[in-house]
């Protein structure tokens, strides 16, 4: 007989997996639109014009049009349907309006003639600026920047506590100046886990209750989200205490966003970690042991990837959970080296590597998805000819097919290898388990029992060997 409940819960599994694979394939799909008049099921997707500026002397990371195109997806991660671009290329911005006031006239005639109802710039808008676009283009249309949409991203995919409490502090950042009529309707939502409802795209998040109210409010709200984020922070340090006592190596995987870190995570442990073709899907640190090579166990840390003209706030406010980066021993950067800006987006990185004090520690360059590069397209043979080159410790892989991985893990034992020091150590019978320790974190050369205790030559991590400095050997 067949077991109805069973029955339905494999129908529900097949109906997620369906809906997940048409998305990862074709993108957010398209609102049905009614001929009839009908009242369509879903809420009508936004309709965005996006607005991209290049200052003269102000080269970007990206060339223009590949920032817009990045934009664009990220808008479609938020699932907002861009229908128009406009773009301008100025000696100086305007301060009033960022684009000069035929630009804006220009602007307002496409929004009409699509029908948007958001408008969305690729840099930060001043508080002011997007007042008085918000006021040219009329109640009906919301004004972003980029870091707004982001913002927003974030706020859709914090699965955690400490992921919803920062970026509710980076939203309340970004909005304080800002707080104008316009961020009076928002959804009666905090955290905007949920999606979809209320204010839609860069307004989810904090609710309407929080910012009907005066600023003074808000400046209080913030202060209590900093002292949750503070006690967030000393419960990490507190369990990083506990693995360095353990003398567990950390390796963090960091990246441009979609690089595959996730999948990359997952290939090696199994961790079964959301990996999707969207921009930040990851916001909350998973650690997993891996055994490499030498027999060693090291920690491995996926977290969220890093984007062009991040916001600032955002780095600000997920300090908790960028310390696993800067408290790593090994940095593995994974660069999509089939992705025409690989090179772009690897500067980007470094440069938020850099801003986090991360800039100094040992990297292994993983030039990912190579299984996606043609032999035949010469442009992607030499941008990987060429990061081989460059790169600090490059190896190629595809953490979809497993290419590579046995040498990406080997290249990270060696640069473990590398920052030990050698010891020389006679370690006294009671303290067996530091010798347990020795082997198993180190790499043991010669091993003796004396009368007094254990004699050990081998290379231990730094910290290790700090902590055995007691028991130096010194030749009678
Ligand atoms: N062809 C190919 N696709 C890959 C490879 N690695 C990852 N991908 C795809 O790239 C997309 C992004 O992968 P993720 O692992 O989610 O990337 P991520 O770096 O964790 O991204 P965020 O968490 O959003 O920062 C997914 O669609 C993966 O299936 C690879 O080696 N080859
Ligand atoms: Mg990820």
């Amino acid at each position: 007989m067949t077991n109805p409940k069973s029955f339905q819960s494999n129908a529900q599994q097949t109906r997620r997996r369906g809906n997940a694979g048409t998305e990862t394939a074709a993108g957010p799909r398209a609102v049905p639109r009614d001929e009839a008049g009908l009242v369509p099921t879903a809420p009508p997707q936004e309709k965005a014009v996006l607005v991209g500026v290049e200052l003269a002397g102000h080269p970007g990371h990206l060339p223009l049009e590949d920032s817009l195109e990045e934009l664009a997806l990220l808008a479609r991660t938020a699932d907002v349907q861009v229908v128009g671009t406009v773009t301008q290329r100025l000696e100086s911005p305007n301060p009033a309006t960022l684009i000069g006031k035929g630009k804006v006239e220009e602007l307002q005639m496409l929004v009409l003639e699509l029908g948007a109802n958001v408008v969305i710039f690729d840099d930060e808008l001043s508080p002011r600026q997007q007042r008085e676009l918000e006021k040219v283009l009329g109640e009906e249309v919301k004004v972003l920047d980029r870091t707004a949409l982001i913002l927003d991203i974030f706020a859709r995919h914090a699965r955690t506590r400490e992921g919803a409490v920062q970026v509710e502090l980076a939203q309340y950042e970004y909005r304080l100046p800002r707080l104008t009529r316009a961020w009076t309707h928002l959804a009666r939502q905090v955290g905007g886990r949920a999606g979809g409802a209320g204010g839609g795209v860069g307004v989810r998040g904090p609710g309407e209750t929080q910012l009907e109210v005066d600023r003074r409010e808000i400046g209080r709200r913030i202060a209590f989200l900093k002292r949750q984020l503070d006690e967030i922070s000393k419960h990490r340090s507190h369990y990083r205490r506990q693995r360095r006592r353990a003398a567990t190596p950390v390796v963090a995987l960091v990246g441009y966003t979609n690089a595959g870190k996730s999948t990359l995570l997952n290939a090696l442990t199994n961790a079964g970690v959301r990996a999707e073709d969207q921009l930040f899907a990851t916001l909350d640190p998973t650690t997993r042991r891996v055994e490499l090579p030498s027999g060693h166990v090291v920690l491995f840390t996926d977290t969220v990837g890093f984007i062009q003209k991040l916001p600032t706030q955002l780095v600000a406010a997920f300090r908790a959970t960028l310390e696993e980066v800067t408290e790593a021993d090994v940095l593995v950067h994974v660069v999509d080296i089939s992705h025409p800006n690989a090179d772009e987006q690897e500067a980007a990185v470094e440069e938020v590597l850099e801003d986090l004090g991360a800039g100094e520690k040992p990297i292994v360059t993983a030039l990912n998805k190579i299984d996606r590069l043609s032999p035949d397209d010469p442009v992607a043979s030499e941008r990987l000819r060429r990061a081989r080159l460059e790169y600090t410790n490059p190896v190629a892989i595809s953490a979809r097919t497993g290419e590579g991985l046995d040498q990406l893990l080997q290249t990270i034992d060696e640069v473990l290898r590398q920052r030990m020091v050698p010891v020389d150590v006679l370690i006294p019978y009671g303290e067996g388990e530091l010798v347990a320790l020795i082997h198993t974190h180190g790499f043991v050369e010669q091993e003796e029992h004396r009368p007094e205790g254990t004699r050990v030559v081998g290379r231990l991590p730094v910290e290790l060997a700090g902590r055995l400095r007691d028991y130096y050997y010194q030749a009678a």
